[in-house]
C-alpha cells in the first residue's frame, strides 16, 4: 500500500508524526519520550486508515493499556471523524490485551474446551484455590505462589516446563501447585486473567486454521504503551499480525513500570530482532510540559542506563520552578498540599480537575482524602478499590456467575452462604469432600442420591433448597433479559434487608446505592447493548482487573491516583507526594534493576505535569505509635532539585498550616459564589 500522506492528517502535527501516521508498508515502532504525541499518533492513524486508506473499521484494532484509555481513545476518534455525529466507527476494535483476549476465548471457546458461560476468576478466587491446593495459610507464601504462577503463565511456560525449569525445592512445589491449579480451573470451567492472553496465544500457535482466520480479520493493529507488554502479549501481537506484520507500536522505554508483573522492556529490542524490516520513528518534541519540568525529567532519567537514546525539547518556555517542600509529618503534608492547591487554584483561576495528587502506593491516599474532605474539595480516586471489587457487588455477581456456569465453585460457595441460609462451613465441607471424590462440581454433587445417602438431612435440606433456587433462576435467565431477572433475585434473597442487618444504616445505605447502580449498569448492558447474561458477567469480571469505576470525566474534581494508574494521562498541575527513600524508591526495590524501575516511575510522575509541579516529602512519618525520621528521595537530587532541609523555613508547621487553611477557607467561601469553580 502506498504511503501517500492523506488529507485526513491534521496540519498541526509535526513531520515525524505525519510520517508515522502515513506509513503502511510494514511494521512500525514509534519510540519517544513522554508527552511527545505517541498516543495522538495512534488516534490520528486510525482516522487516517478509515477515512483515507479505505480500510474498514472492523479491520482495525487498537490496543490500549486500560479500559479507561480505550474509552478515551474511542471518544477522541469519534470527535475526529468527518462523520463525527455518528460516533466511533462501528466495528472498530479498541481494546486492552485482556478484552481482546476475552473476545478471542469467547469466539473460540468450543475449540478450547470451554462452554459459552465459562467463568473468569478474579485474583481472590484464584488465591482461594491456591490456598486449598497448597495447604498453605501463610499469606506471604500464598501471594508468592500466585505471583510465581502468574509470571510463568505470562512467560508462556506450561506446568511441565515450569517443573523442568524449577531452580529449588520451593519452585518445584510451586510448579506442582501450578499444574493442579490449571486442572482445577478447567474443571470449574473457568479462566484467570492470565489465561485471557495465554489461551489465545497457544491456540493460534497450534491451530493454523484459526490463526489464519484471526490474521485475516485485522489489516492493521496499533498498540499504545508497548514498553509494558509481557511475553505472552508480545506473542499475541506477533500471532495476530502474522507475516504481513502490519502494525504500529508506540512506546517509551523510560516509562516501563510493570516489570514486577512480568512486562519486559526487552520486548522493544526483540521487536527490532524479530522484524528486521521494522521501521523506527523517533519523536523529540514534547507538547505537554514546560521547560523546567521537562529538564528535571530528562536529568533524572539520565541516571538510568539507556536502551535507546532520546532527547526531548519543548517550545513552551521554561515555565514555573519546581517546588520541593519538606513537611513535618504525614498529616502536615496532606494539609500543606491541600492548602497550596487551594491557593494555587485561586491564584491561577484553575479548575479542581486541573490538579492531580500522585503517590507511590494506594494506602497513601487516605490522609489526602481526609484533608480534601475537610476542606470540601471534590476529588476522584483512581487506582483504588474497583467498584466491581466491592463486597456487595461480588455477592450478587456470585449469583449471576452461578446462573451462567454452575461448575463455578467459588461462586457457589459465596452465593450459598450470602445471605446466610443455614449452609455453614461444616455443610460445605461435607459437600466438598463428596464432590472431590466424585470429581464433580459442588452444584452437581448436591443433587446426587449418593450424597443424600451419606449426609444427614440437616445438611442436605438447605443445599437442595438452594440448588432448586438456582435452577429456577437459571431457567428464567435462559429466557428473559438479565435486567428482568436481576431485581427478582434481589427480592428473593431479601438482599436489602440483609445489608441493613449487617451494617449500621449509613454504610448499608451506601452499599444498597451501589447495588442500585449495579442494577442500572446491568439494565444498560442487557437492554441497550443487547448483551447476554454470560457476556455481561464476563465483561464484569474483566472490569475489576485494572479498571476503576468510570467516573464521568466532566466532573470538576482533584484526581488522586497512584503513579501506575496515572500512566498516559496529563494534568495542568501535579503534586507528587511522599517522595522519600523507602517510599519512592520503594523499600523493597533497592537493588539496581528495581531501582531503575522506581526511577522510571518517578519519571512518569514528573512528566504528567503540564504547567506546574510540586514535590513533597516528610521529615518524619508515623509508624505505629512512633514518629520515625525519613530521608528525602534520592530522585529529588537526581532531577537537579534541592530537597529543602532547613526545617525552620520550609517545614509546614501543623498549627500555622491549619490556621492558614482556615483563613483561606473563609476567603474561598466568601468568593465561592462568584468564583464558581473558575
Ligand atoms: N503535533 C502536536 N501539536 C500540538 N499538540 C500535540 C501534538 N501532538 C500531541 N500533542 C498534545 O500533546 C499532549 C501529549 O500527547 P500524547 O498524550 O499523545 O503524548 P504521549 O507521547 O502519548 O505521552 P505519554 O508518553 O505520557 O503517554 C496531548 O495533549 C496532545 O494532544
Ligand atoms: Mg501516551
Amino acid at each position: 500500500m502506498s504511503s501517500s500522506p492523506g488529507n485526513s492528517i491534521p496540519a498541526g502535527l509535526n513531520p515525524r508524526q505525519r510520517e508515522a501516521i502515513a506509513y503502511l508498508d510494514g511494521p512500525l515502532l514509534v519510540l519517544a519520550g513522554a508527552g511527545s504525541g505517541k498516543t495522538r499518533v495512534i488516534t490520528e492513524k486510525i482516522v487516517h486508515l478509515i477515512e483515507t486508506c479505505d480500510i474498514k473499521p472492523h479491520q482495525v484494532a487498537a490496543i490500549t493499556f486500560t479500559n479507561k484509555a480505550a474509552m478515551e481513545m474511542s471518544e477522541r476518534i469519534a470527535k475526529r471523524m468527518a462523520s463525527a455525529s455518528k460516533g466511533t466507527p462501528k466495528g472498530l476494535t479498541i481494546a486492552t490485551f485482556h478484552s481482546l483476549g476475552l473476545r478471542m476465548v469467547r469466539e473460540e471457546a468450543k475449540t478450547l474446551g470451554y462452554k459459552p458461560g465459562f467463568s473468569i476468576f478474579d485474583s481472590a478466587d484464584c488465591l482461594g484455590i491456591i490456598n486449598e491446593l497448597s495447604g498453605t495459610t501463610d499469606k506471604a507464601k500464598l501471594r508468592w505462589l500466585q505471583t510465581t504462577i502468574s509470571l510463568w503463565k505470562n512467560g508462556l511456560l506450561s506446568p511441565k516446563e515450569a517443573a523442568d525449569a524449577a531452580k529449588d525445592e520451593e519452585e518445584v512445589v510451586a510448579a506442582r501447585v501450578y499444574c493442579e491449579y490449571a486442572n482445577a480451573l478447567h474443571a470449574y470451567q473457568a479462566v484467570d486473567f492470565d489465561d485471557l492472553i495465554r489461551l489465545p496465544v497457544t491456540l493460534l500457535q497450534d491451530n493454523a486454521e484459526i490463526r489464519q482466520k484471526w490474521q485475516d480479520k485485522f489489516r492493521h493493529i496499533l498498540v499504545d504503551e508497548y514498553q509494558d507488554t509481557n511475553t505472552a502479549q508480545y506473542r499475541l501481537l506477533q500471532q495476530l499480525t502474522g507475516v504481513r506484520a502490519s502494525f504500529t507500536a508506540v512506546g517509551d522505554d523510560d516509562q516501563a513500570i510493570y516489570g514486577w508483573r512480568g512486562a519486559d522492556v526487552e520486548n522493544l529490542r526483540r521487536l527490532t530482532e524479530d522484524f528486521p524490516q521494522l521501521k523506527v520513528i523517533k519523536l523529540e518534541q514534547n507538547y505537554r510540559s514546560t521547560g523546567k519540568i521537562l529538564d528535571a525529567a530528562n536529568t533524572l532519567i539520565e541516571n538510568n542506563p539507556k536502551l535507546f537514546p532520546k532527547s526531548l525539547w519543548s517550545e513552551h518556555g521554561p515555565g514555573a520552578n519546581i517546588n520541593v517542600i519538606a513537611c513535618a509529618e504525614g498529616e502536615a503534608e496532606a494539609e500543606t498540599v491541600v492548602m497550596k492547591l487551594q491557593g494555587h487554584r485561586f491564584e491561577h483561576r484553575a479548575k479542581f480537575s486541573d490538579y492531580a495528587i500522585l503517590y507511590r502506593s494506594n494506602h497513601q491516599a487516605r490522609v489526602f482524602e481526609q484533608a480534601l474532605r475537610q476542606q470540601r474539595i471534590p476529588y476522584l480516586l483512581s487506582g483504588g478499590q474497583s467498584f466491581f471489587d466491592k463486597a456487595e457487588i461480588k455477592d450478587l455477581l456470585a449469583y449471576l456467575r452461578l446462573l451462567v456456569n454452575d461448575d463455578d465453585d467459588p461462586a457457589f460457595i459465596r452465593a450459598a452462604t450470602t445471605p446466610r441460609r443455614g449452609i455453614g462451613t461444616q455443610t460445605l465441607a461435607t459437600l466438598g469432600r463428596y464432590a472431590a471424590e466424585r470429581q464433580i462440581s459442588l452444584f452437581a454433587a448436591l443433587f446426587e442420591e449418593g450424597f443424600a445417602a451419606q449426609a444427614s438431612s440437616r445438611v442436605v435440606q438447605p443445599l437442595r433448597e438452594f440448588g432448586e433456587f438456582i435452577n429456577r433462576f437459571q431457567w428464567r435467565a435462559q429466557r428473559e433479559s438479565a435486567a428482568d431477572v436481576f431485581p427478582d433475585i434481589l427480592a428473593a434473597i431479601d438482599y436489602e434487608n440483609w445489608l441493613y442487618d449487617q451494617e449500621e444504616s449509613r454504610a448499608a445505605e451506601t452499599r444498597w446505592g451501589n447495588v442500585q447502580e449495579f442494577h442500572a449498569w446491568i439494565t444498560k448492558k442487557s437492554d441497550d447493548d443487547g448483551k447476554t447474561l454470560a457476556e455481561i458477567v464476563q465483561t464484569m469480571a474483566l472490569m475489576s482487573l485494572l479498571e476503576r469505576r468510570d467516573q464521568g470525566d466532566d466532573y470538576d474534581a482533584v484526581q488522586l491516583s497512584t503513579l501506575h494508574a496515572a500512566k498516559g494521562l496529563e494534568f495542568g498541575h501535579v503534586f507528587l507526594v511522599g517522595v522519600e527513600e523507602n517510599i519512592l524508591p520503594h523499600r523493597e526495590s533497592q537493588e539496581a534493576e528495581k531501582l531503575e524501575e522506581e526511577r522510571r516511575l518517578m519519571y512518569v510522575g514528573i512528566t504528567r505535569a503540564q504547567r506546574s509541579l510540586h514535590i513533597t516529602w516528610c521529615e518524619k512519618r508515623r509508624q505505629g505509635k512512633e514518629l520515625v525520621p525519613c530521608e528525602p528521595s534520592r530522585f529529588i537530587q537526581e532531577m537537579g532539585c534541592e530537597a529543602a532541609t532547613s526545617a525552620s523555613k520550609t517545614v509546614a508547621d501543623k498549627s500555622t498550616s491549619t490556621a492558614k487553611l482556615d483563613f483561606l477557607k473563609a476567603l474561598l467561601q466568601k468568593n465561592n459564589s462568584g468564583d464558581a469553580t473558575a
